[in-house]
């Protein structure tokens, strides 16, 4: 942002350099008295330098308008209109001068400092025009400068108040595309039945997991859960109490575990659990923490009593391996708890519970038999 304000800074004391070079060869030709414009050009260009100091340096960062746009334009149109008064007969030159100083006017400021800044050079140039006429001979060609500015500055107004309102539709229409992109992306990572994230974010999450585990920083264990019977329930109670189910079930699971965990939604009524920077142990004690919660909760908005139970497998990822495997020997666990009775945690091939694992309180211990371990 500092770069930006000091750039524009910037130009405006190059603009007044080339517009003060303009007016010293036109003063240098005999229009206007080489003194006197030598001054005007010190001082004109001096003030866009010291402002445009202040905005490099930073001390205007706290400022209400802190690139001092308004009273460099100021400055500027005062400037135009003292070399209005010295310049003469070539006057047609000050026009450009002071349409490029309102057209920064139009680009940057708001529609009240539009206004101020219009009305300002109309007082500014009234009086200039009224020392000119009394400077000069002729009257009827000051008359006709005078008339073309003030056609030029009512115009200008006009012109840069609609261009401020097209700034700031632009402006609301552009932060309302960035709320609708960032919505979209939400929306195109999360299961709309439930709000977890869908599998694909979760397969870019788990990706990036993977990277983190493979640099020492972290570990990744993966559960893959899937509810019990399920089909049962939508046979039974039909598809929207079966959707209750689902939704009962996921808003369970979130409150049984840690913020930094994440569940995902992989199909149907299968889901998968990163549990990162955790180890066996502890993943193991929230599992079954899930595992009695979701057994106890009743199916929200279902039939009194309805509940469910839910099977779990779980793998931890070792460094190097691919995502998908660890997914694989998850999903097998999975299969194994299925065989095994069903409601349980099981543990993926060459995983052991460490020994200070408590026993679980489900209708089994977190351990498949090995007789089932072995059948798969
Ligand atoms: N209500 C509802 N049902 C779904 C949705 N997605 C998948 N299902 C149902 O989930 C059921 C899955 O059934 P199965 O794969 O046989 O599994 P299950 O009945 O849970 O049996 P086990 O997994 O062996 O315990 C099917 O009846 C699907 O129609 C969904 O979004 N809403």
């Amino acid at each position: 942002m500092l770069r930006v304000r000091a750039s524009m800074a910037m130009l405006a004391v190059w603009l007044m350099v080339c517009s003060s070079g303009v007016m010293l060869w036109l003063a240098h030709a005999g229009y206007a008295s080489v003194a006197a414009m030598t001054w005007w050009a010190l001082v004109a260009t001096g003030g866009l330098v010291v402002m445009a100091a202040l905005v490099r340096l930073d001390l205007t960062a706290t400022w209400r308008d802190p690139a001092l746009t308004f009273p460099q334009i100021l400055w500027a149109v005062t400037s135009s209109a003292v070399a209005y008064v010295l310049i003469g007969e070539v006057k047609g030159v000050i026009h450009g001068l002071l349409a490029l100083t309102l057209l920064f006017a139009a680009l940057n400021l708001k529609a009240k400092q539009i206004v101020a800044v219009s009305l300002y050079a109309l007082g500014t140039f009234a009086l200039a025009v009224l020392f000119s006429i009394h400077l000069s001979h002729e009257s009827a060609p000051e008359i006709a400068y005078a008339a073309v500015l003030l056609i030029m500055l009512l115009g200008c107004m006009l012109l840069s108040l609609q261009l401020y309102q097209l700034r700031v539709r632009l402006r609301r229409q552009r932060q309302e595309l960035v709320l609708a992109l960032a919505e979209n992306r939400e929306l195109a990572s999360r299961d709309p039945l439930t709000g977890v994230l869908n599998r694909r974010h979760m397969l870019e999450l788990m990706h990036l997991e993977q990277r983190r585990c493979l640099r020492g920083q972290r570990t990744m264990l993966l559960a893959q859960m899937d509810i019990d019977h399920f089909k049962l329930i939508n046979d039974t109670h039909g598809h929207g109490v079966g959707d209750l189910a689902l939704m009962t079930f996921t808003q369970v699971v979130r409150e049984n575990i840690r913020s930094s965990d994440v569940l995902a939604r992989w199909g149907g009524e299968e889901f998968v659990l990163l549990l990162s920077d955790t180890h066996l142990d502890g993943a193991l004690l929230t599992l079954e923490r899930v595992r009695a919660a979701v057994e106890a909760a009743e199916v929200e908005g279902g039939p009194p009593g309805l509940r469910m139970t839910v099977s779990m497998g779980l793998a931890e990822h070792q460094p190097g391996e691919a995502v998908e495997l660890t997914l694989d020997r998850a999903d097998k666990a999975l299969y194994a708890a299925k065989h095994a009775g069903r409601n349980r945690v099981a543990l993926g091939d060459g995983m052991r519970p460490p020994p200070a694992t408590p026993a679980a309180s489900g209708p089994d211990p977190t351990r498949v038999p090995a007789e089932v371990l072995e059948d798969m």
